[in-house]
């Protein structure tokens, strides 16, 4: 007999984007979507209460570094290139595999609390994080980050190789929610020989790739004067370009990379608030759309914006992505609301992302019940400019309740946030030293 979960009573978000009044039935087992419609309460052995509440997809988190939750607040206001080599570099060179683990569950307890129910995370000490994803109960897909430059030959191979041994490693934990990808930090930061020599190998073992694209115009200049060339096409040349590759940023992107990345299939996650925190730019994200690019939409770290709420990035995008377009049509609330539910799950791989029948169980219940929420004249509206993380109620991701009633079960969060601190603190005495 399977195991079932009923959220009822609530209105749910369609995948054609309608609301309707239905209960959702949910195999727990399977962490599979059963049925939508009406009168499902009956025969499920557990139910989630929505009255009042919008059933939604769990929402994506496209791009990050879970652990950096530990450096939130720690170096702001400065350019993505002096706050990296000033303040976040020589930090993280202090960081323990213990603390990645820490940082990585107080990661888990915001995104569970706003809604997110899968993420990717490009970060070091990848066991650690996968251990807290098993615990979490989220779904994610993890890589290693490399990093060559300044690194001797041999270091610098030796990262690389690890990058693709730790995703042929971890493919597949915690019950299949762990996916993995190599994940190069970025054109300019890797040298061109490693591409040539692990691109082909991760190619070969079908592992996806994840890298920034593209995120500054330092960045640009930088593999312009190296390759004589943009970096999407210096990118497209090492083969990193594919149906399985996303790339965080996409901020300053002509005309042509553009159609590369149509026509390679590649995904971009838009990161508006680290772009505009870090002043990288405007990403062109209705241009994207209309050449036809998934886009996704990822916080980046905590320490360049500075929390996991999804919510934030989907009203940050619709409103950069009108700046960007000078257009106040660019980016509709509904356009918000897909790239950071479907648009991330087809950016990670993952068949969430939309409440259906065979889709995965992974849900967000967001309570209505708000002077902020008030009137309803159109919920969508709602979700894209109105609502908050902080308005979900139940999180269920793989068909098991993260967060009821706005209580995290899979943690004790007094003690995640308690170790957070201890931790955090730890962490910048020896960086400081
Ligand atoms: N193994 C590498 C670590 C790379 S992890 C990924 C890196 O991306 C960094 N990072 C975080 N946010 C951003 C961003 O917005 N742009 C570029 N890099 C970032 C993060 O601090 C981390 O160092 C090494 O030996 O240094
Ligand atoms: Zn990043």
């Amino acid at each position: 007999m399977t195991d079932t979960l009923a959220v009822t009573d609530g209105r749910v978000l369609t995948p054609e984007f309608d609301v309707i009044e239905a209960d959702v039935l949910i195999d727990a087992d399977a962490g599979e979507i059963l049925e939508i419609g009406p009168g499902l309460a009956g025969d499920a052995d557990g139910t989630l209460d929505a009255t009042d509440s919008l059933v939604m997809p769990g929402l994506v988190n496209a791009h990050g570094h879970a652990t950096m939750t530990l450096l939130r607040g720690y170096a702001d206001d400065k350019t993505l290139e002096d706050w990296l080599q000033e303040d976040i570099w020589p930090a993280e060179a202090a960081l323990t595999p213990e603390d990645v683990g820490v940082g990585t569950r107080l990661a888990a307890v915001e995104l569970i609390r706003s809604g997110t129910t899968a993420f990717a995370d490009m970060y070091f000490h990848v066991g650690e994080v996968v251990e807290a994803v098993r615990e979490a109960g989220v779904r994610a897909r993890v890589g290693h980050g490399v990093v060559t430059v300044g690194k001797d030959a041999e270091a610098a191979r030796d990262d690389f190789a690890e990058s693709l041994a730790v995703a042929e490693e971890y493919d597949g934990a915690a019950d299949g929610r762990v996916r993995t990808a190599v994940m190069p930090h970025a054109p300019h930061t890797v040298g061109t020989e490693f591409f040539e020599e692990f691109v082909p190998k991760a190619r070969e073992a079908g592992i996806p790739l994840h890298f920034h694209l593209n995120e500054t115009e330092t960045y640009l200049d930088e593999i312009d004067a190296e390759a004589g060339v943009r970096p999407t096409e210096y990118a497209d040349d090492l083969g990193l370009l594919a149906e399985d590759t996303w790339v965080a940023h996409g901020v300053h992107l002509d005309a042509a990379e553009i159609e590369t990345l149509a026509e390679r299939g590649t995904a971009v996650a838009h990161c508006p608030a680290s772009n505009m925190k870090l002043a990288s730019g405007m990403a062109p994200v209705q241009e994207l759309l209309d050449a036809g690019v998934t886009v996704a939409l990822g916080t980046d770290g905590a320490a360049s914006n500075n929390d996991l709420d999804l919510f934030d990035e989907i009203r940050d995008a619709a409103m950069i992505g009108k700046l960007a377009a000078d257009d106040a049509a660019a980016v509709d609330a509904e356009t918000a609301v897909r790239v950071a539910t479907e648009g991330g799950a087809r950016a990670l791989g993952f068949d969430s992302g939309r409440i259906e029948a065979g889709a995965n169980a992974d849900l967000a219940v967001v309570d209505l019940d708000a002077a902020h929420l008030t009137p309803e004249h159109d919920l969508v509206s709602h979700l894209a400019y109105a609502a908050r993380g902080s308005d979900v109620r139940h999180t269920v991701c793989d068909g098991e309740v993260l967060m009821r009633d706005g209580e995290v079960l899979a943690f004790d969060e007094a003690d995640v946030r308690e170790r957070a601190q201890e931790h955090a603190e730890a962490l910048v005495e020896r960086a400081e030293e």
